[in-house]
């Protein structure tokens, strides 16, 4: 459940707003300075004077698109204005981005007045590649879009409309084949006749739905012939019959209802006076027509889907949007045409029947979901989407001729869209899964701090961990109260009042007292120092991890848990491994956070502990030992140890991919590595650098957070055999559900281990 606050804070939290502008060129040096404006810029400008096609090579508008509204129908929140429809256009903005990688300027016009939104967006076309009209009100909308469609050499597509009508169409067309139902004989009823009613309603029957099947309703009821209130040409064409009926009445023995109007329309009533086997998608946002739930209840026989992403079937136009667009700005199409818009409609429709790879089936969770009555579309998130619906649209324009830089090779290009997708999302989505397959119990030390709390919103709501918050019972709760969190069944501990502290101290000072610390200092310790009673609840099975240091430096966190838990049978070094999230890739590095200057043996110990950690995560480990010499091209005691290391990994460990010594540059660039160095045994570029000193991990690791724009998380403490993990002192609400989601996934590995011996 999306809660009010949080959806709030997520909008407002660091640079308001969800999207900036990011530059792709360098501007640091006078020099770059007068490439970037004056007088540099001059040289492109000539060039596109003479040859205008040349904006293509010079500037982002074959990459730009435009999402314009004009705020009259946005969701179904209904006519909101433009102001307040701004944060909408600015998720399509981040959709665009994140799924095909395509950018977008967001522009929300002050007009109701569909000539002057023409004018408006008749005079951006040099600036864009694409125009995306979004949430617009029919029958405005129609007259908008055909009068651009005509006027402009870019394609024009207004999502409500073809979007919807994609997306569904798909989805009718596997839910008709799973109901064993034929297209051409169905009855279909439409609640809603605006943009996305009319417009699915025409896509349906250019897919084989006989128009005289076709029902619509909308506020007046169905649209039928003769109507005199509230029509329109475009639902003229659609009417039927002769007579005033309700949404009641026309959902009587039809086959498929499809909603695209407002929520909470349709009652079990309806539901049940549908025909056999019948197919609902109640579309309407954010809230469905019907719920998925209660249409379930009255009908075991439907096949159900909604535009929400927190149930089966997820009908939504996020499917479509970003990948159409990537399809026609590849090869530059004057327009987006039925045939485009048809492909796409297939190419979605043959993909949820495809087996589904591994890979996505982690990304949801390790359900392996397969074509049925739960799975008749498929998932956004799904990385093969960009491929098929990408290269359908773009080949059907190539075939229709509207394409004005057509693609030759297919499969070069399937290759170009496989390296658009950044895989940091991805992997990131993916570990989150794994953790709420088997949520773990998760001890946070600092229990009332704001950004913690918050994430266990998010951690507790997602399903990833139990979290344990410790620390001053009355001030949490307040603090859960002012944040307006819902944090009900969360166990707060504090650790003075807690009935077992006695039980915790003897078993502490059993573990400490040949180093020192006497029956009261181990009960002082545990009564005020969260980080030595987090550990010991870890110890003894009261939680099966811990995530903390938010606070504090973090061997503050660490040396208790050194103290108080054993190493892992299975190694003899303690070490800390970062996880690095890149813009497009993650990256581990090790040994960042213990050994000063680990021997070859420590450091193979290092390369092996942070390669089974990364396999844990379903990440196939390529390790790297890094050092200033490439495979013997420089002699020195340092350069040898790391040498001497990658030797004993390679004989305790053959079946790791690793190689060494090498230099950074060599671990991180493929074309060194399969040119220079064919004879490697990396299989690829590193994707685990194990570093030869804390000194250099500790600088590289840093170095990447600040100027490399990487995400550090971490460091996981490996080598222990219970859940450690620290937080970063200035780690956002983000970081610490990832961090969290990595100390599940590391617990359940314990708790495997732990099986096994
Ligand atoms: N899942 C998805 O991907 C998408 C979902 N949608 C959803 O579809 C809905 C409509 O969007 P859109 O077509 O752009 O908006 P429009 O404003 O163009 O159309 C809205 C339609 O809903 C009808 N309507 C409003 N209230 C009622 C009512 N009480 N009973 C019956 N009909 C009613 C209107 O009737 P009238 O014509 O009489 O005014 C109109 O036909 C929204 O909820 C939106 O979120 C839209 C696009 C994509
Ligand atoms: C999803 C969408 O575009 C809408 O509901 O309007
Ligand atoms: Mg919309």
């Amino acid at each position: 459940m999306i809660r009010r606050e949080d959806a709030l804070q997520y909008h407002c939290q660091g640079r308001a707003g969800k999207i900036e502008v990011q530059p792709t060129k360098s501007c640091s040096t006078q020099r770059d300075l007068a490439m970037a404006y004056t007088p540099g810029v001059a040289e492109p400008c000539r060039e596109i004077e003479l040859n205008p096609d040349r904006v293509f090579e010079f500037t982002a508008k074959g990459n730009l698109v435009a999402v314009i509204t004009n705020g009259t129908a946005v969701l179904g929140l209904g006519h909101i204005g433009p102001l307040a429809g701004k944060p909408v256009m600015e998720g399509k903005s981040v959709l665009f981005k994140r799924f095909a990688d395509i950018d977008v300027f967001d522009i929300e016009l002050n007009s109701t007045d569909p000539d002057e939104i023409i004018r408006v967006v008749k005079v951006l076309e040099p600036t864009f590649g694409g125009i995306n009209l979004e949430d617009i009100k029919a029958p405005e909308c129609f007259y908008i879009e055909e009068r651009l469609q005509g006027i402009l050499n870019i394609p024009v597509f207004h999502d409500d409309q073809h979007g919807t009508a994609i997306i569904s169409g798909a989805a009718l067309l596997n839910a008709l084949e799973l109901q064993g139902k034929k297209i051409n004989e169905v009855k279909v009823v439409f609640s809603g006749a605006g943009a996305a009613g009319i417009a699915c309603a025409e896509l349906y029957i250019k897919l084989g739905v006989r128009r005289e099947n076709v029902y619509l309703v909308d506020s007046k009821g169905v649209v039928y012939k003769g109507r005199k209130e509230g029509m329109n040409p475009y639902k003229e064409r659609l009417a039927n019959g002769s007579e005033p009926m309700s949404l009641a009445d026309a959902m009587k023995g039809a086959d498929v209802f499809a909603g695209v109007s407002v929520a909470g329309l349709v009652t079990r009533e309806m539901v049940k006076s549908m025909a056999d086997k019948p197919i609902i998608f109640a579309m309407a946002n954010p809230d469905p027509e019907i719920g998925y739930k209660d249409a379930l209840e009255v009908r075991s026989d439907l096949i159900m889907a909604t535009g929400r992403s927190d149930f089966p079937n997820q009908v939504n136009n996020v499917l479509g949007f970003p990948f159409i667009f990537r399809g026609a700005l590849d090869v530059s199409a004057t327009a987006i045409n039925d045939e485009m818009k048809i492909s796409a409609v297939y190419a979605l429709a043959a993909l949820a029947k495809e087996d589904m790879p591994d890979s996505v089936i982690k990304a949801y969770g390790g359900q392996s979901l397969q074509f049925g009555p739960q799975y008749i579309i498929p998932k956004p998130f799904d990385p093969r989407v960009l491929i098929w619906e990408s290269t359908a649209v773009a080949r059907a324009a190539v075939e229709t001729g509207v394409a004005r830089k057509p693609i030759y090779d297919w499969d070069a290009y399937r290759q170009n869209l496989e390296g658009r997708l950044g895989r940091s999302h991805e992997i990131m989505h993916r570990i989150m899964q794994k953790a709420k397959r088997e949520p773990k119990r998760i001890v946070f030390l600092e229990g009332g701090n704001h950004q913690v709390l918050r994430s266990c919103q998010i951690i507790l709501d997602e399903g990833i961990a139990s979290p344990i918050l410790l620390g001053p019972k009355q001030e949490i709760e307040r603090e859960i109260k002012k944040l307006r969190l819902e944090l009900d069944g969360v166990q707060i501990i504090e650790p003075k009042t807690f009935e077992h502290l006695d039980d915790y101290a003897e078993e502490f000072y059993k573990l400490r007292c040949r180093k020192g610390i006497t029956r009261r200092e181990a009960r002082h310790l545990l009564q005020h120092d969260p980080n030595y009673f987090g550990a010991m609840m870890v110890k003894v099975g009261d939680a099966d991890g811990l995530v903390g240091g938010v606070n504090q430096h973090y061997p503050e966190t660490i040396r208790p848990a050194l103290q108080t838990l054993p190493l892992d049978k299975k190694t003899s070094v303690i070490a800390g491994l970062y996880m690095m999230v890149f813009q497009n890739d993650v990256m581990f590095f090790a040994d960042t956070t213990v050994n000063i200057e680990p021997t070859s043996e420590q450091l193979a110990e290092i390369a092996i502990c942070a390669s089974d950690t990364v396999k844990h995560l379903d990440i196939e480990p390529r390790i790297a030992m890094l050092s200033f010499s490439n495979f013997g091209s420089t002699r020195h005691p340092h350069t040898e140890k790391v040498a001497r290391a990658t030797q004993i990994v390679k004989e305790r460990r053959p079946d790791l991919a690793i190689d060494g010594e090498m230099m950074a540059d060599t671990a991180v660039d493929p074309e060194i590595l399969n040119s220079v160095y064919d004879f490697n045994q990396l299989k690829g570029k590193a994707n685990v650098l194990v570093f030869p000193s804390l000194e250099s991990g500790n600088i590289a690791y840093k170095l990447m957070a600040r100027l490399g724009g990487a995400k550090a998380i971490g460091p996981i403490l490996m080598g222990t055999n219970k859940a450690i993990h620290v937080l970063q002192r200035d780690c956002e609400v983000e970081d610490i559900v990832n961090t969290a989601s990595l100390a599940v996934i590391d617990a359940q590995d314990h708790q495997c281990v732990m099986g096994e011996h």
